[in-house]
């Protein structure tokens, strides 16, 4: 039922509405036809040419509700995991940074790949099986006309058969559902064999360990999961069939046709029409797995769907970026993260901080100090616990959260380098990057197409963070965020961005926070932020720009 309102939600009812009409007129057909196949049997109608006419219409219709159910069900599928995945997508780009970072990568891949399938899946047997059902009960309500006793014998027989399908079946899905839990493991081990491949590739013994341990027990647990929910739901749809030959069995050879008033005919009749029951039938059972793999996906995306739709519009109806901005202040913020099998935690703050426009601040400390996690406070990448943020004056909610995000073009450490200059299309932009290219020496590998397409980003990781400065460049922020950018840069680079565009920036009245080790290169800060253990433990002033260049 979940998964029919969640379909129902997603679409036009009409969409998903057709299809079974047309599936159902294809029953209602078919069931017309084996009516009229019984009458010509019993020779109750006659078998020329008019029937014949008959018969063929029937068919026709039935076979053309059968294509057009067919055809509109492709499409409804199609349409609907395209939709399902953007969804995703937007949901992914609306939840908090924090919660995704706590589901982990292995985890939404499995949602946006495997569930996004198992789920569509779903919805294209649903229909089926609707129109399946409707082929039974058309076929049960003739039977009933046939002879009620028969029909009644059967319905004694289904409630028996659903007590004892219903075991084997659930026992199914418990297996399924914890495959579907070890199919999060097997992304995460698929991902350390693209993301370690070096290390695997170099060290033999640890690539036996990975094949057989990690990735073996992996596979292994999930074949043999996968293999028991698959076998238990053979084995209900078997049982589900052999009550069906038990039934056919028992009105042929035990009771032969109970409430028959017309001796043979009309057993041809029952036998014939309870015969005709076994695809529809078949088909139903064989389509149930689909939906219980639907239904566990489903369960694994529930949170995302769930999520706030105030969130969901704020990322939708992002406002334009601001062109400048006066102070960011952060009053008493923390964060703290848990890690719960190590039993251990972090926290950060309480932080008082002020950035002020046109300020070069560092941000220094020992490794693990808490410096990336500030910097995403200030960027409003995460939410503080406690404390509030103020921009010009004005409280962060997560109602503004996004105008804060709109101030800031960052590098982070782990930054994403993107091929193209994806959003950043203004007319006079792309020769402006052409110009960076050259400041930035990159200008003989990179090439930047009039639509704004790099020509390579395989680049070494020095070159590479060039090319993402580049675009932070493009974005023309009030405030810029760099984590560790020197780190791969050769000294002679070190000392253009530190001496040149650092300074550049500030007399742009650009605000820029920098995370750095590079302590030759500190004197070129406004000020010194000293983070350790999550706590800012000291401040420091530092004379003018130009006095400090010349000390230098
Ligand atoms: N996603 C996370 N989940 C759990 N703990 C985390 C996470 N990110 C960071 N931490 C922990 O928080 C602490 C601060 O990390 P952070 O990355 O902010 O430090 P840092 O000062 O930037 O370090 P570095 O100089 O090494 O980059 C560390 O102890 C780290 O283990």
């Amino acid at each position: 039922m979940k998964l029919l309102a969640f379909f129902l939600r997603g679409g036009s009812k009409w969409s998903f509405l057709l299809p079974v009409l047309c599936g159902v007129l294809s029953g209602a057909a078919s069931t017309g036809l084996i009516s009229l196949i019984n009458s010509v049997l019993e020779r109750s109608v006659a078998p020329d040419t008019a029937t014949a006419l008959r018969f063929a219409g029937i068919g026709l219709v039935a076979l053309l509700a059968r294509v057009c159910s067919q055809l509109l069900l492709n499409y409804l599928q199609q349409s609907m995991l395209e939709k399902l995945r953007m969804e995703l997508v937007q949901r992914i780009l609306a939840t908090p940074l924090r919660e995704l970072e706590e589901t982990g990568s292995p985890r939404l891949l499995a949602m946006l790949t495997d569930d996004v399938n198992n789920i569509s899946s779903s919805l294209l047997v649903i229909p089926q099986i609707l129109i399946n059902a409707a082929i039974v009960t058309g076929c049960l309500v003739y039977l009933a006309w046939l002879s009620p006793n028969v029909f009644l014998a059967l319905m004694a027989f289904t409630v028996v058969g659903f007590v004892t399908y219903q075991l084997p079946m659930s026992r199914g899905l418990g297996f399924i559902r914890a495959s579907r839990e070890v199919q999060d493991r097997l992304y995460k081990h698929l991902g350390a064999v693209i993301q370690g491949i070096k290390e695997l590739k170099l060290h033999p013994d640890r690539r036996s360990a990975f094949l057989e341990q990690s990735l073996g027990e992996t596979t292994t647990a999930l074949r043999r999961l996968n293999l028991k929910g698959s076998s238990l739901f053979s084995a209900a749809s078997s049982w589900g069939m052999f009550l069906f030959f038990v039934f056919i069995g028992l009105m042929l050879f035990v009771l032969p046709a109970p409430g028959a008033q017309n001796g043979a005919a009309s057993l041809v009749s029952y036998t014939l029409t309870v015969l005709y029951l076994q695809q529809p039938l078949d088909a139903l059972l064989a389509n149930i797995p689909f939906l219980s793999r639907g239904m566990v996906s489903l369960r694994k995306v529930e949170r995302l769907l769930a999520l706030d739709k105030g969130l969901l519009e704020a990322v939708r109806t992002a406002p334009a970026p601001r062109t400048s901005f006066t102070r960011l202040e952060l009053v008493g913020i923390t964060h703290s993260y848990h890690r719960e099998r190590e039993d251990s935690s972090f926290t950060l703050g309480p932080i008082h901080l002020k950035l002020e426009k046109g300020e070069l601040v560092f941000l220094v400390g020992g490794n693990g100090s808490g410096k990336t996690t500030l910097a995403k406070l200030i960027t409003g990448l995460y939410t503080p616990e406690s404390g509030e943020v103020r921009l010009d004056g004005v409280s962060i909610t997560a109602e503004n959260r996004e105008e804060l995000r709109q101030c800031f073009s960052t590098v982070f450490s782990d930054y994403y380098l993107f091929s193209t200059l994806l959003g950043l299309t203004p007319a006079g932009l792309v020769p402006r990057a052409r110009q960076y290219l050259e400041r930035l020496h990159l200008n003989h590998k990179v090439k930047i197409d009039d639509d704004g397409t790099l020509s390579t980003t395989d680049l070494s990781q020095g070159q590479r963070k060039r090319l993402a400065l580049l675009t932070a460049w493009l974005e023309d922020r009030p405030l810029y965020v760099f984590d560790e950018w020197g780190a791969d840069q050769d000294p002679s680079f070190k000392a253009v961005f530190y001496e040149e565009l650092l300074p550049e920036m500030k007399r742009a009245g650009k605000t820029v926070l920098v995370i750095s080790h590079d302590n030759r290169y500190f004197h070129v800060a406004d000020r010194l932020l000293h983070l350790e253990f999550g706590k800012l433990v000291s401040e420091a002033e530092q004379p003018p720009l130009e006095a400090r260049q010349r000390a230098s």
